[in-house]
């Protein structure tokens, strides 16, 4: 089969929908995950006529009416019941988060006062009526929805769950995902690599981009062997909803997997796309309903694709995924062979809030230090060879969620 454009890739991987259901969570579990149900609110929000001040609360017919010395009949702390007031020349003195009492509509605060012998004086002649009240219902009405279902749970649906004592949160269930890495060169973190080793990176990084997502990756590693290969991927198939490999899909001798994947009946949708980094990226379907991502080796090549695939292919299935994000480019760029490219690049916003692209090339996609100080991908028009200065083109941030 021909190479495939990244459009094609995008759009065959895209076309693999899955759905992975839902379970339940303790609300404070569900940071991070993607809420599967609306949250409604279970009262009015707020639920009374709040008071936002530290003051008094009186009747504003009688301030209108000329009053400014009010006496003070009660005092009335946040969470108590209100306060009555029958007569409008009284007072309560009332503290922010209180419900309002009933026969007043308005609150002066302390920095308007004289409090003096029982009594409390207004000094400012700019009360307005329902001054410093934060009305019942004003922001949600009981029964509303309050957060919708498919999104993100972020610092602010947690607090809103908690408000409306939403213990428990209906989450979208995450594919189980386990991430192999392969190569006879590749030793563990916690050992001296002889002069001829690496050690083990790609995997870690993939681990570490799922976690973003709530996903939590077991790690495999295979050796440059035929057999173990085909093994390892068998026993995959059977627990894992998703197989994302690093190296081992290139030319070389002991490239086993693309081999090593058909024997084990995963069918091809793609071998290579016409791109750089990460031509030799490999993705197909198993029968039982299983994807496997195998990114090229090559450490930018693994990490670009698995930002530019695998993740947009979840954010599509959890039904959050993003408008595009673009970019200026700001320096000429010039990139001559007939392969997309994914330019490293830096990103700042200037002072007219637009957001800036400087290229960051580094030493091609084994230069995994060259992704420390870049923050996406830029994703160059295959049909040109020339980017100027000033033209705005996609992009594809990979800094931590949150950076950009
Ligand atoms: N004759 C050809 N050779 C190569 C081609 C080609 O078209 N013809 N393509 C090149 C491109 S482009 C890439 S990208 C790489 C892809 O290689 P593989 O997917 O086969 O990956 P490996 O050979 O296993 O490793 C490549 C490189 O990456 C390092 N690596 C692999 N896994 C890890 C890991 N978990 N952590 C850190 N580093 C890792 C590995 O040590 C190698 O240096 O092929 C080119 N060759
Ligand atoms: O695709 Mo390879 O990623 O150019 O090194
Ligand atoms: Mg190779």
């Amino acid at each position: 089969m021909v190479m495939v454009t990244v459009k094609q890739a995008e759009e065959i991987i895209l076309a693999q929908r899955r759905d992975y259901g839902t379970e339940q969570l303790h609300f404070e579990n569900a940071i991070g995950r993607v809420l599967a149900e609306n949250i409604t609110a279970d009262r009015d929000l707020p639920p009374y006529n709040r008071v936002t001040m530290d003051g008094i609360a009186i009747q504003f017919k009688a301030y209108q009416e000329g009053r400014r010395v009010f006496r003070i009949a009660g005092t009335q702390a946040a969470g108590e019941k209100p306060v009555e007031l029958n007569d409008a020349a009284d007072c309560v003195e009332i503290m922010t988060g209180a419900a309002l009492p009933a026969t007043t509509d308005t609150v002066v605060r302390y920095e308007d006062l004289i409090l003096a012998d029982g009594f409390a004086t207004i000094t400012t002649e700019t009360v307005t009526k329902n001054q410093s009240i934060h009305f019942k219902g004003k922001d949600k009405h009981l029964h509303d929805v309050v957060v919708e279902a498919n999104q993100l749970i972020t610092p602010a649906v947690i607090q809103m769950a908690a408000a409306v004592g939403k213990n428990f949160l209906q989450v979208k269930k995450l594919p189980k995902v386990v991430v192999i890495s392969s190569g006879d060169e590749l030793v563990e973190v916690n050992e001296t690599p002889t002069p001829y080793q690496v050690r083990k990176s790609n995997n870690y990084t993939i681990k570490a981009s799922l976690q973003q997502y709530g996903i939590d990756a077991v790690m495999l590693h295979i050796p440059d062997d035929a057999t173990i290969t085909a093994q390892v991927i068998a026993d995959s198939l059977l627990q894992y909803d998703v197989i994302i490999l690093s190296g081992g899909v290139s030319e070389g001798k002991f490239d086993y997997i693309p081999k090593a994947l058909s024997a084990c009946g995963v069918d091809k949708l793609f071998h290579k796309v016409q791109q750089r980094p990460g031509k030799p990226f490999w993705f197909g379907t198993h029968s039982k309903g299983v994807l496997v991502f195998a990114f090229p080796g090559n450490p930018v090549s693994t990490f670009m694709c698995l930002h530019r695939y695998f993740v947009l292919w979840l954010q599509h299935n959890l039904l959050i995924a993003k408008p595009a994000m673009y970019a200026r480019l700001d320096t000429e760029f010039t990139f001559k062979p007939a392969l997309q490219y994914f330019l490293q690049v830096h990103l700042r916003l200037d002072e007219q809030g637009i957001l800036l692209a400087t290229p960051v090339e580094g030493n091609g996609s084994g230069d995994f230090a060259n992704l420390i100080s870049t923050d996406a991908f830029m994703e160059l028009p295959l049909e040109q060879d020339k980017f100027t200065k000033g033209t705005t083109y996609r992009i594809w941030p990979f800094a931590l969620a949150g950076k950009w």
